[in-house]
């Protein structure tokens, strides 16, 4: 018999020893360290079997900008089973507990990074953003159709770049859905240290800034070099990884990308997790030297108390309409429900009346950021829409002016 209860700091090493052995890691002292650092200022939740522990799960405190507003969100992390207790039901016994308990502490919506993209929508999770890779063949100078920003650059030290860019990032949160607040921890730990995590061949970050001196900054981009291989038959050139680029305007992330793009020694940029309308893929001039290489769906999301997640966001349009809404794990959500909404806010109640649309929660949360269109649920079948026209007036309420995005993995 699997116990679910709280995972103790006593345990925390017992957590991540299950958690290296489930996802094939072997990490460094260091980051050893970080992790267990980073589970103590978690919402932590373990299966027990007697006194093994066979499952874990652990919750980021974050809080998640939403259409003009920003929520206390759980973010889930470090979910794992122990493969002598798998397919019994830990997971669904973790997550039954985390979401009640997060809906108890008044958070609305909850997110996640899936490992792998089938596990999650079972709980209700819905894909909510969408990720870009890009990449630059920067063996020629950057081709552009706008002129870029030319007021200095300059380089950062790591050590003081929460100071600098922190503020810059945090008011650019509020500019495009589906992007977590970093505490300062997650700075330094994620962003900004010196090892990559992932691949040691990585420089250290590296912070270039543009703004005129005294003067708050336009834009930054934290950026990781690797030399080139020149060993063989798989000779690669110098690479510049982009971990994050944020700009006020076109012209300053046109010239953040130029500089990278010129840095000597090395002939490619790829940036993971942009977002998918980053407007780069606009002003590059040359198509074929800046290409998308994957597509992926970033930040799952759940809509853990549907009423206070609609009632807090911002619309975009006005639209009355009732929802048929099923929720197989939280029966609250559950139910027909008229929204009425609009640029002065919105309202969510019971409703007597036939619904307009029928839809999962799930497929609800893959449109709560703006990401995804109902009426493209619509047409492939997983919203029924009772009254035509529906979708697309949910739609134009729903709509955001920018596609939600979110580039911190956790
Ligand atoms: C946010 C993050 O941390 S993402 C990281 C997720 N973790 C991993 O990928 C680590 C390796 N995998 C594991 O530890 C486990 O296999 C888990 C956590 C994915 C699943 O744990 P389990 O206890 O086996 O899941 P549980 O028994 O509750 O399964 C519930 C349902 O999900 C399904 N399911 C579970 N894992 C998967 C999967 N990887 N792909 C598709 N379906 C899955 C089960 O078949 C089951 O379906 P059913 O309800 O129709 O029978």
């Amino acid at each position: 018999m699997v116990d679910i209860r709280e995972v103790p700091e006593a345990d925390i090493d017992r957590a991540l020893e299950l958690a290296y052995l489930v996802f094939h890691d072997r990490p460094e002292k260091a980051a050893r360290e970080r992790h267990h650092a980073l589970l103590l200022r978690c919402d932590r939740i373990g299966a027990y079997d007697g006194d093994v522990l066979v499952g874990f799960m652990a919750a980021h405190d974050l809080r998640l900008s939403v259409p003009g507003a920003d929520l206390p969100c759980p973010g889930l992390t470090f979910v794992c089973v122990a493969p002598t207790h798998r397919r019994r039901g830990v997971l669904t016994g973790m997550m039954t507990r985390m979401m009640r308990r997060a809906g108890e502490a008044g958070r609305p919506i909850a997110a996640l990074w899936a490992s792998e993209a089938a596990i999650y929508g079972r709980f209700g999770y819905g894909g909510a953003t969408t990720g870009a890779t890009v990449e630059i063949d920067s063996t020629r100078p950057l081709a552009l159709r706008i002129d870029p920003d030319r007021r200095p650059l300059r380089l950062v030290d790591p050590e003081d770049a929460v100071d600098v860019i922190g503020p810059f990032h945090e008011a650019a949160r509020a500019g495009r859905p589906g992007r977590p607040g970093r505490s300062p921890e997650r700075w330094r730990d994620e962003w900004l240290t010196e090892q990559d995590e992932e691949d040691e061949e990585l420089s250290p970050p590296r912070i270039i800034v543009l703004g005129d001196p005294g003067e708050p900054i336009a834009g930054y981009v934290i950026y990781r070099t690797k030399p080139a291989d020149d060993g063989g038959a798989a000779r690669s050139p110098g690479l510049v990884r982009v971990d994050e680029l944020e700009a006020d305007t076109p012209a300053v992330a046109a010239a953040l990308w130029e500089c990278v793009a010129a840095l000597d020694l090395t002939g490619k940029v790829s940036a993971w997790g942009r977002p998918a309308d980053d407007p780069l893929l606009h002003f590059a001039a040359d198509r074929d030297q800046v290409r998308v290489t994957a597509q992926f769906p970033a930040l799952w999301l759940r809509l853990l108390d549907v009423r206070a997640a609609l009632t807090a966001r911002s619309w975009a349009a006005p639209v009355e309409l009732v929802l048929e809404v099923h929720d197989a794990r939280l029966p609250d959500n559950a139910g027909r429900f008229r929204l009425k909404a609009g640029p002065h806010g919105a309202t969510y109640g019971h409703a007597d009346g036939p619904a307009d649309l029928a839809l999962d929660v799930r497929e609800l949360a893959a449109c709560y950021l703006g990401g995804t269109r109902i009426t493209e649920l619509v047409a492939a079948g997983l919203v029924q829409e009772h009254t035509p026209g529906a979708a697309a007036a949910l739609d134009d309420a729903l709509r955001t002016p920018v596609l939600p995005h979110t580039g911190d993995e956790f």
